[in-house]
């Protein structure tokens, strides 16, 4: 599969389109207006002169250059892989993939989603080729972690995960893991008690944030604490998430604590924002 697009050029999504490009594809970035296009392009280019600084990549500019950013979703027509990145929302993830499916024409496509936490099936069924999606879902930041979880559905063909562990591992580069299509896969349903029980701690007063997240850095070997991690993440997301694993849950332990509400609420979305646990300049 050569011709890639991503839906969505945010955090995650300019992070998918940066590894494709780099493994020598060509990529289209669809994003929802002309602003959030500037930016996503704007994200590319740092993290591609970045590359090229730590001599990772050779050009910044000539993998710029297999990368169009776009507004208009019909642009995604010749595909042969669509990657959904954009927001947590599942009635946004819904309507974009009946709009997927009556745009892209390649009858083989594999149309994947990124979504941390909702269950493939949902967006699935409402295509007329359940077969052929399938959660592909990477880790921030994307061009670092090595990690992808492989989402089939109960639909899910074997071809379409076959061919969708060729792309990762064959051509990103990437380690895959196989999961079952439930709220969370593998990674979140651990990750996102213990992202939900620092914050917890942190609003009764227990310990300042600098030392929950001192804690687990020094004392569990963590790259950076829980609290680091959610702003990196961004808070919008990390709420999101937490509210779709409780829907399927019902586990108090996924409940998002009234604290990240508020700060949802407030703009206060971590690194994105400038402004989560820690102030970023
Ligand atoms: C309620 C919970 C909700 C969960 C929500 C959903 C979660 C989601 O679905 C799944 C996830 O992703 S879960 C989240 C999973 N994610 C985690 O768990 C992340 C855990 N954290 C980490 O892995 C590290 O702290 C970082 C890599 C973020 C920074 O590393 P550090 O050592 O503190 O700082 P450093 O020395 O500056 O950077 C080291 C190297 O990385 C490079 N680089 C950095 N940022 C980059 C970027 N944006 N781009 C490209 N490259 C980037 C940098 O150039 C350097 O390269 P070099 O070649 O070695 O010089
Ligand atoms: N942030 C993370 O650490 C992380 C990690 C893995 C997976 N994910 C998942 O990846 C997805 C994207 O997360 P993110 O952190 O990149 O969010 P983000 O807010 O950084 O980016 C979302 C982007 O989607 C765009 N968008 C929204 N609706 C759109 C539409 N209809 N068409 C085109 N573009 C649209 C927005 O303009 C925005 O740029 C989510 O499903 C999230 O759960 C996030």
């Amino acid at each position: 599969m050569k011709n890639v697009a991503v839906v969505g050029g945010g955090l995650m999504g300019s992070g998918i389109a940066e590894v494709s490009a780099r493994a020598g594809h060509d990529v289209i970035v669809v994003e929802s207006s002309d602003d959030a296009a500037k930016a996503a392009l704007g994200r590319l280019e740092k993290s591609l002169v970045r590359a090229e600084a730590k001599g990772k990549i050779a050009s910044a500019s000539d993998v710029l250059g297999l990368i169009r950013v776009e507004t208009d979703l019909g642009a995604v027509a010749d595909r042969e892989v669509v990657v959904e990145a954009i927001v947590e929302d599942e009635a946004a993830k819904v309507a974009l993939f009946k709009s997927l499916d009556a745009i892209v024409e390649a009858p083989d496509a594999i149309l994947a989603s990124n979504t941390s936490s909702i269950p493939i099936m949902k967006l699935g069924v409402v295509t007329t080729r359940p077969t052929q999606v399938i959660g592909i879902h990477f880790f921030n930041p994307v061009p670092v972690l090595q990690l992808v979880e492989l989402v089939p559905s109960l639909l899910t063909s074997e071809d379409t995960t076959a061919r969708s562990r060729a792309w990762v591992e064959g051509s990103l580069g990437k380690q895959a893991i196989d999961c079952q299509d439930r709220a969370g896969f593998v990674v979140n349903a651990l990750l996102i008690p213990f992202i939900l029980s620092a914050i917890r701690m942190f609003e009764s007063g227990f310990a300042s944030a600098e030392d929950i997240d001192r804690g687990l850095v020094l004392g569990a070997a963590h790259p950076q604490g829980p609290l680091a991690l959610a702003d990196l993440i961004g808070l919008d997301t990390t709420k999101a998430v937490a509210e779709s694993l409780y829907d399927e849950f019902k586990e108090p332990l996924y409940a998002a604590p009234p604290l990240l509400q508020r700060m949802v609420d407030a703009g206060l979305l971590g690194r994105k924002t400038g402004r989560g646990f820690y102030t970023y300049a």
